[in-house]
Formats: structure tokens, C-alpha cells, sequence
């Protein structure tokens, strides 16, 4: 049996994804977390933990160096909410360019009036501008970049985008009528939304602040569906001048009872459809990893899936360094078991290695030298079902 333990809601259709194999949030040694936006970065892992799934896309709330350091797997669902936070965002950039908010807090508070004839009068005051012909830059063309993008598309708009890392998989899925620009203040220039979709880490933190917005067009209305922090929100408290509106799912109090602020609550990723996909994906992650060891959308480990063949099959995450799988298959061959499949790769200073193996011969001892040596985050033992 393996033991699953959850920390925020996760939708049905993803518990019920797993196996008669696994309990949930039942037993006090979980091989498994399934987590959504849970802040994981203070928490101390239990020695039984071999496997974080974060349904979703950000991973800034797991201590990734500390969970790679207990050999623990840490995995996303890249993708599982992308069509989710592109409607809200392209529903924001509409309410706003049609003073949708404004607009309704005029009909809301005049709602006892008689106000069949005054409308007619003060519509003027709601004048908006239409998506058509305008242009947009996007910042961070992935998953949900590209979906913005394409959508902009979709709605004349003229595209832009900027992502100096993008990834080859992202780039068969933009359309090629979206314009590549390689230096940001460039891109700033002309765009009348400027959209972002780019994960949290010490690069990003801040990346729109005071000086980018100094380079954007007047009146360019910001959208920020990524994280707290990526846009400096005193900067943009302190350029209302120049920022027509700023729409985020990350308030605080910098931007509290601003009108100019649209704030929604982290709601970007919560559709039915999308916490659906996110936790069925979570799921399956987790039982691939810990039936099969495969890695496929691990953040701390390289990409793995070795057809499971063999009667057993050890799985070992180690340190990227020379003499790893010497050591481990020498093991294996002074134990006699017999090698029949294997695989090795790495990602930065991390190595995953998969030994299939026939047959099997004092086992514990194996997984003891395996773990033994220094470089070795975890070992596992894996029975073929
Ligand atoms: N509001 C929400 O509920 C919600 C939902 C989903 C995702 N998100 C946030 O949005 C982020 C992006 O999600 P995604 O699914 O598109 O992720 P993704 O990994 O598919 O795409 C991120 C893109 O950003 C690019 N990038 C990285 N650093 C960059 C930089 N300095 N400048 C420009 N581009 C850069 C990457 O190359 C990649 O193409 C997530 O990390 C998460 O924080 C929020
Ligand atoms: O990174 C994400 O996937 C989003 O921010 C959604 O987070 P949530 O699953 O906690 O709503």
C-alpha cells in the first residue's frame, strides 16, 4: 500500500484516479504529497516522502534543493490550467478595455433610479476601445504564453512576445504570426497590454519594476497572472500616470482599494476543467513514479520512461558525478543478479539511474550499499505488477 497525503482541496476526479493500492490522508508515513499553492518552503520532509506533485503549474512554494537533497521527486502538471488563465486573462483585458467594472459600479449604485433616459446621457463616461488591431506583448511564451498568444491572435490583434528561454516544444505551438523580440525594453515600447506568464525565481522577481514600466506606451493596461513579487506593485502604485490599469491574481496591500487595480484572488487555475486535469495528471505522476520510477515532468530529475519489462527494477537518484553506475552495477554483479535493461541520465548536478533486473539476490544488502554510497540521494526497489 502506498500512502498519499493531500494539504489543499484536490478535486474527486484526481483521488479517484488512484488504484485500491494507495490511501489518502489516512496513515502517518505518506510516500506521497499531492499539493496545489500550499507553502511547502519552511515544512521538514518525513523519511517516508519519495514524491511531491504539485497539480498546477508553480512550483515556487516546494524547497526544491531541500526536497532533492532528501531524494525526493518533485513533479508539475505543465499545462493542466493553461486555457484556464488564458480566458481570464483575455475576459480581463476585455472588461478593461470596456470599462466593464466602472460601468457596472455606475449601473449598481443607480439601481433604484429611474435611469432608462440618463444612460443614454452618461454612457459617454464608458467609452471603451476594442482588442482589434491593438497591440500586445506577451512576456513568457509557454504554456500559458502561448495559448495568449494565439488567442490574441485569434482577435486581430498585432502579437509580440518575449521569452529568451523558450522551449522548442513551446515554439511549434505559437503562431507564427506572433513577432519574436529579443530585447524587452524594445518590446515594452508599443505594446497597449503587456501580459505575464513567467514562473517566480530570482530572475523574474521584480522583472517588471520601475524602469520597464518607464519604457512602456502610455496608458498600456499590465496584466500579471503569474505570481506576487514578478511585478514590483509600488512601482506600479507609483506610475498610475502612465499604467491605464493593472490586473492581478496577487493583491496585497501596496495595491489595496486602488481603482485602478483589478485584483482577483488567485483564481487563475480555478475552473472545474482545469483543477480536473491537474489532479487526474498529479495522480498518475504519482503512481507512475512509485510503481514505475519514471520521471517524465519532474522538476528536480531528469526526464525518464524505461519500458518496465524485468521482474524488478531498482531506481537510484544520485549526485551527477563519474563512477555512479560503476559502483551500483558492480554491486549488482558481485551479487549475481543480472542486469536487463538499464538507463542513466542527468539533469545539472542530478542523475537518475533505472537497473531492470532479472533476478534478485540479497536485496537488502544491495539497497544498503546503493545507499551507502555518499552521492546517493535514494534507492528504491521497485516489484514488477
Ligand atoms: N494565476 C494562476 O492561477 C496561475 C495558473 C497557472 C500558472 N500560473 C503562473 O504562471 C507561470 C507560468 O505558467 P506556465 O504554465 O505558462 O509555465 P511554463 O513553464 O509552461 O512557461 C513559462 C515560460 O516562461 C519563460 N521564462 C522563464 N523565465 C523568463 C524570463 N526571465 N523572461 C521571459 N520568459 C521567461 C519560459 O521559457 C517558459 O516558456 C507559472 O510558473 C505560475 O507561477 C499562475
Ligand atoms: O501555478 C499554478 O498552477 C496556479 O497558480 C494555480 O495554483 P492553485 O492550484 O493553487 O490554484
Amino acid at each position: 500500500m502506498y500512502q498519499v497525503k493531500t494539504f489543499n482541496a484536490i478535486a474527486d476526479k484526481g483521488l479517484n484516479t488512484f488504484t485500491n493500492d494507495y490511501t489518502i490522508n489516512q496513515e502517518k508515513n505518506p510516500d506521497a504529497y499531492l499539493i496545489r499553492s500550499v507553502n511547502l518552503l519552511k515544512v521538514q520532509f518525513p523519511k517516508s516522502l519519495k514524491v511531491i506533485a504539485r497539480a498546477g503549474a508553480g512550483v515556487n512554494n516546494i524547497p526544491l534543493k531541500e526536497a532533492t537533497d532528501d531524494g525526493i521527486a518533485v513533479f508539475n502538471t505543465p499545462g493542466s490550467n493553461a486555457n484556464a488563465v488564458k480566458e481570464l486573462v483575455i475576459s480581463m483585458m476585455i472588461a478593461t478595455s470596456r470599462k466593464v467594472f466602472a460601468a457596472y459600479d455606475y449601473s449598481y449604485q443607480n439601481i433604484h433610479a429611474d435611469i432608462s433616459k440618463q444612460v443614454e446621457y452618461d454612457k459617454a463616461k464608458f467609452n471603451g476601445t476594442e482588442l482589434f488591431g491593438k497591440n500586445i506583448l506577451v512576456i513568457g511564451l509557454g504554456n500559458v504564453g502561448s495559448l495568449v498568444a494565439n488567442e490574441a491572435v485569434n482577435l486581430g490583434m498585432n502579437v509580440s512576445g518575449y521569452d529568451p528561454y523558450l522551449s522548442a516544444d513551446s515554439a511549434w505551438k505559437i503562431n507564427n504570426r506572433v513577432h519574436r523580440l529579443t530585447n524587452l525594453y524594445q518590446a515594452l515600447k508599443n505594446a497597449d497590454y503587456v501580459t505575464i506568464h513567467v514562473p517566480k525565481n530570482k530572475e523574474t522577481t521584480g522583472l517588471i519594476s520601475t524602469k520597464e514600466i518607464a519604457a512602456m506606451k502610455n496608458n498600456a493596461i499590465l496584466f500579471n497572472y503569474s505570481r506576487l513579487g514578478i511585478v514590483d506593485n509600488q512601482a506600479v502604485v507609483d506610475n498610475f500616470n502612465k499604467i491605464q490599469f493593472y490586473c492581478t491574481d496577487f493583491g496585497d496591500d501596496v495595491i489595496a482599494n486602488n481603482k485602478k487595480v483589478i485584483t482577483t484572488p488567485h483564481i487563475g487555475g480555478s475552473t472545474i476543467e482545469a483543477e480536473d486535469n491537474g489532479a487526474i495528471k498529479a495522480a498518475n505522476t504519482i503512481m507512475n513514479f512509485l510503481e514505475n520510477g519514471d520521471t517524465v515532468n519532474s522538476i528536480n530529475l531528469p526526464s525518464m520512461k524505461l519500458p518496465f519489462n524485468a521482474p524488478y527494477r531498482f531506481t537510484i537518484m544520485h549526485r551527477n558525478v563519474p563512477n555512479m553506475v560503476g559502483q551500483i552495477t558492480t554491486f549488482l554483479a558481485n551479487a549475481h543478479v543480472n542486469i536487463n535493461n538499464m538507463a542513466n541520465a542527468a539533469k545539472n548536478e542530478i542523475a537518475y539511474t533505472i537497473i531492470d533486473v532479472d533476478n534478485l539476490n540479497y536485496e537488502k544488502q544491495l539497497l544498503q550499499q546503493m545507499a551507502e554510497i555518499p552521492e546517493v540521494k535514494r534507492a528504491r526497489l521497485i516489484n514488477h505488477r
